[in-house]
């Protein structure tokens, strides 16, 4: 008789409602031992809440999770599922006033290892990624990229039988996700079951034997990648909704020679996200501009400087010839700054306020009536196209912005941000979080704000295919600028090599203003 070992995960039948929001539905899946499985579908179709409930954390309405054949444990005993599923969730776990090592063996202090072991193995694992973090250092001090880090020596670690990765290479520059691939592979070789969540369809392609995917909560394929095109994949994921993956080239000319909107002179700013020595830069009315390096080039720096979030030491900047003084978020937006900032749980909108609340929010003045009341409807009626034009999924106008997916809250930070009719965009890394489809909304609308209102939209961002749009793309190398590329379309391999401070003839700044850049 020939028997089957049962998948080392099952989950069968998972049902999850959110009040009239239904997460999950009827949702059957198996994560096999020594497989790869990729599972993707657009903002809101429910794949973080299976990873809630794979995770021990949420218990679903019906059906059931098995580990080995067996029931898992009950919900909330999240050591015993950890002994099964490690989890690298979407957004940080990581306790920032505990060290390095404390964080990667959190919740096992005592019972696995003691400290000293424990500052050890956090060594090996640091040492074995080829990363250099320090297992004594606060993570507190850790910049998002080795927060990140810190959570997957966490799940290696644990030694567990499966992993679950989040989004694992949101934060991570083209190196660290090399490496994290071929750590992936090694964990698949050795055994263990990979569950990848992912927007980004090529890593699915890259590292995945296996796909499910996810729309409105329901599975509606699952297949081996081999067997699979992107285009089959896109289209399950949208269903018949009509999709435009890329952004339409933009056609209109700027008149570079018109006073610019923005200017940037000769910055100096230390930041623990790169520090800026002597940038300067101009964005033109209803020009675009992209800003690109690698993660401590000091892009998000720049964006977070021109938008007041942080301060400056030297040098200036003004907004349609205001200087915006440094460090003052207030008096940028009121020089006209919108700002679309890179952590949008921390900054980017009110989660307990609901998503027509959180649109409007900085024009509540404008839509109130004389009398200063401002009814519910008005508010609505002024979010629609916004929300409407990002294909923004809530259950009502009033659903508070906590409850949305990942992808859709960060839809209202950049709904909330055209609302105000900006004299200046300056959006850092948008689409992150974003699905393939809702990318080419996103930044499309930004473009027509630049180019029905003459605003300037500085796009600061690691990811090159956020960078189709820009009329012109500067890269910083070590928080200088490098080089600048005026001619649209511009080449992907030619970005990355200057993004790593190569690439003679991409050079088109004067010599002296680069002088002192190392080009490795
Ligand atoms: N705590 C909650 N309360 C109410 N609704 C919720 C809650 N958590 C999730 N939802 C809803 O459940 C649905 C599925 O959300 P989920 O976060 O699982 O999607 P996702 O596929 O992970 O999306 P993304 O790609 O944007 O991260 C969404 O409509 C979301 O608004």
């Amino acid at each position: 008789m020939v028997t089957t070992s049962p998948p080392l995960v099952q989950v069968s039948g998972i049902d999850k409602r959110f009040g009239s929001t239904r997460a999950l539905r009827g949702v059957d899946l198996s994560i096999e031992a020594g497989r790869c499985l990729g599972l993707v579908g657009r903002n809101g179709a429910g794949k973080s809440t299976l990873v809630s409930i794979l995770s021990g954390l949420l218990a679903p309405d019906g059906g059931t999770v098995r580990f080995d054949g067996e029931p898992a444990p009950p919900v909330g005993e999240v050591a015993r599922w950890r002994d099964w599923i490690s989890t690298v969730f979407q957004h940080s776990m990581v306790v920032p006033d505990l060290t390095v090592a404390e964080n990667v063996f959190l919740g096992d202090v005592g019972r696995v290892v003691g400290w000293r072991e424990m500052r050890a193995r956090t060594r090996e694992i640091m040492a074995e990624w080829g990363y250099e973090i320090e297992a004594e250092a606060f993570c507190r001090d850790l910049s998002v990229e080795e927060l990140q880090i810190v959570e997957i020596a966490r799940a290696l670690a644990r030694g567990a039988r499966c992993v679950l990765l989040d989004e694992p290479t949101a934060a991570l520059e083209r190196d660290a996700v090399r490496r994290l691939f071929e750590r992936v592979r090694r964990l698949v070789d050795g055994g263990v079951a990979v569950l990848y969540i992912s927007h980004h369809l090529e890593e699915v392609f890259e590292i995945c034997q296996d796909v499910a995917v996810l729309r409105d909560g329901q599975l509606v394929l699952s297949a081996p990648t081999a067997d699979l095109g992107r285009e089959q994949l896109v289209a399950a994921m949208v269903g018949t909704a009509p999709v435009a993956e890329r952004p339409a080239a933009r056609e209109q000319a700027v008149d570079t020679e018109a006073e610019p909107v923005l200017r940037v002179e000769e910055l100096t700013a230390a930041s623990a996200r790169g520090r800026l020595s002597g940038v300067s830069l101009t964005v033109a009315p209803g020009e675009v501009v992209g800003v690109t390096g690698l993660l401590s080039a000091g892009v998000a720096t720049l964006g977070r400087v021109v938008a007041g979030a942080v301060p400056y030491q030297g040098g200036r900047v003004s907004v349609r010839g205001q200087t915006v003084r440094s460090g003052r978020r207030d008096l940028a937006q009121r020089a006209g700054v919108g700002y679309v900032p890179e952590d949008r749980l921390a900054e980017g909108f009110v989660a307990h306020l609901g998503v027509a609340e959180n649109v409007t929010m900085t024009i509540t003045e404008r839509l109130a009536d004389r009398f200063g009341v401002l009814r519910p409807g008005r508010r609505t009626a002024a979010a629609e196209p916004l929300t409407r034009a990002l294909s923004l999924v809530a259950a009502s106008p009033g659903q508070p912005v906590g409850e949305l997916s990942g992808g859709n809250q960060q839809k209202v930070t950049v709904a909330r941000t055209l609302a105000h009719d900006p004299g200046v965009v300056v959006a850092i890394t948008p689409t992150r979080g974003v699905d393939v489809a809702s990318k080419a909304l996103l930044l499309s609308s930004l473009a027509d704000v630049a180019r029905t209102t003459g605003a300037g939209v500085l796009l600061c961002s690691d990811e090159l295919s956020d960078l189709v749009l820009c009329d012109r793309v500067i890269v910083l190398v070590r928080g200088e600028v490098f080089t600048e590329f005026t001619e649209p379309p511009f080449d992907r391999d030619e970005l990355i090599v200057a993004t790593e401070g190569l690439g003679a003839n991409a050079r088109v700044v004067d010599q002296q203003d680069t002088d002192g850049v190392d080009p490795r």
